[in-house]
């Protein structure tokens, strides 16, 4: 496995500090990553990034090819701070550091995030999602194909797919789907190609699936995505939200209710839980849109596949 360290030390240098070291891994070979799932699309390669206590500095200015030891930096003065110009003062820093100071990012940007919203039916998944979307920036929610009857407001193409059953066996088999199930007696898959094309364009994914599919897509992503399990504040909550909806009919709500039931027990397989009580739907909301913050600003979920990946 081809490694490189993107980092040298200051030979003879007394500076000791806390140094971003950057490792590339490539070649890597694993079942599911969104990285490996869009070839040459994401990353050709996975970046650790760790602070390790080394010495500074990788790029040393040509200025200094004439030293007998060509790392080696100057010795030169260092303007007062108070009083010199910030220029000459960075000047000398850089001189006297034995490197320019780069622009550049210090880290990478985050790679695309998949984020997987599910919970039991009624606890007002598509609510979340509908003004997550008006919310943020930079999400793409990716539109699920269904063979289910489009429910009054529902928009084809922007809601779900709305698709015949035939439709839909032909979607599984060409193979285009990356999840699919039978939930209440109508099929519900995800599009591949979306999430290649908008992962491809940097946007993070949202799929909207039920526990079950959460539990497939689980098994395929790993802890290359993040599950997000909503539930109502109770079962009572749940329970009107549908019957209020007015969408289901008796035989429906008692099967969706003892569904529900069995769903919540899945709860350990979720990273997070958010509880979408009456009448708060924006603090439900803002927590999921807080954990997609939290999760892009965390970069240990990336790392730690890359760290499973090196010793496979
Ligand atoms: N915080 C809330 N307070 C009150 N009503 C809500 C709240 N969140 C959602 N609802 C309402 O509850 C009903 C169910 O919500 P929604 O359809 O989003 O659930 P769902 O989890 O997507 O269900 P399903 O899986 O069956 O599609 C909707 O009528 C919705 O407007």
């Amino acid at each position: 496995m081809f490694r490189k360290l993107f980092s040298a030390s200051v030979a003879q240098s007394n500076l000791h500090h806390c140094h971003l070291l950057l490792i590339p891994i490539t070649n890597i070979q694993k079942p599911f990553t969104p990285a490996n799932f869009i070839p040459n699309l994401v990353t050709e390669s996975c970046f650790v990034a760790r602070f390790q206590d080394i010495t500074p500095f990788p790029r040393f200015s040509s200025s200094y090819s004439g030293m007998g030891d060509s790392r080696r930096p100057l010795s030169v003065p260092i303007p007062a701070v108070d009083k010199a110009d910030k220029s000459e003062l960075l000047r000398a820093l850089e001189t006297s550091l034995g490197s320019s100071f780069s622009s550049e990012p210090l880290i990478p940007n985050p790679k695309p995030l998949i984020i997987v919203i599910s919970g039991p039916s009624g606890v007002g998944k598509d609510a979340v999602i509908k003004k997550l979307r008006e919310a943020r920036e930079g999400l793409h929610f990716v539109v699920t194909a269904t063979s289910r009857a489009k429910r009054p407001g529902e928009v084809d193409g922007k809601d779900y797919f709305f698709v015949s059953k035939g439709e839909f066996q032909s979607m599984v088999e060409r193979n285009e789907l990356l999840e699919h199930a039978l939930v209440y007696g109508d099929y519900k898959g995800i599009p591949k190609q979306q999430i290649r094309e908008f992962m491809g364009k940097g946007y993070d994914i949202v799929l909207r699936v039920d526990v079950q599919g959460a539990q497939t897509l689980r098994k395929i992503l790993g802890n290359s995505a993040v599950f997000i399990f909503v539930v109502a504040e109770s079962e009572m909550a749940m329970v009107e939200r549908l019957v209020d909806r007015k969408t289901e009919t008796k035989e429906s709500l008692l099967v969706r209710i003892a569904t529900a039931r069995e769903e919540v027990k899945h709860l350990q397989n979720f990273d997070y839980v958010v509880v979408n009580a009456k009448g708060k739907l924006e603090n439900a909301v803002t927590l999921v849109s807080s954990i997609i913050d939290a999760e892009k600003a965390k970069r240990e979920k990336s790392s730690r596949n890359c760290e499973d990946n090196r010793s496979k």
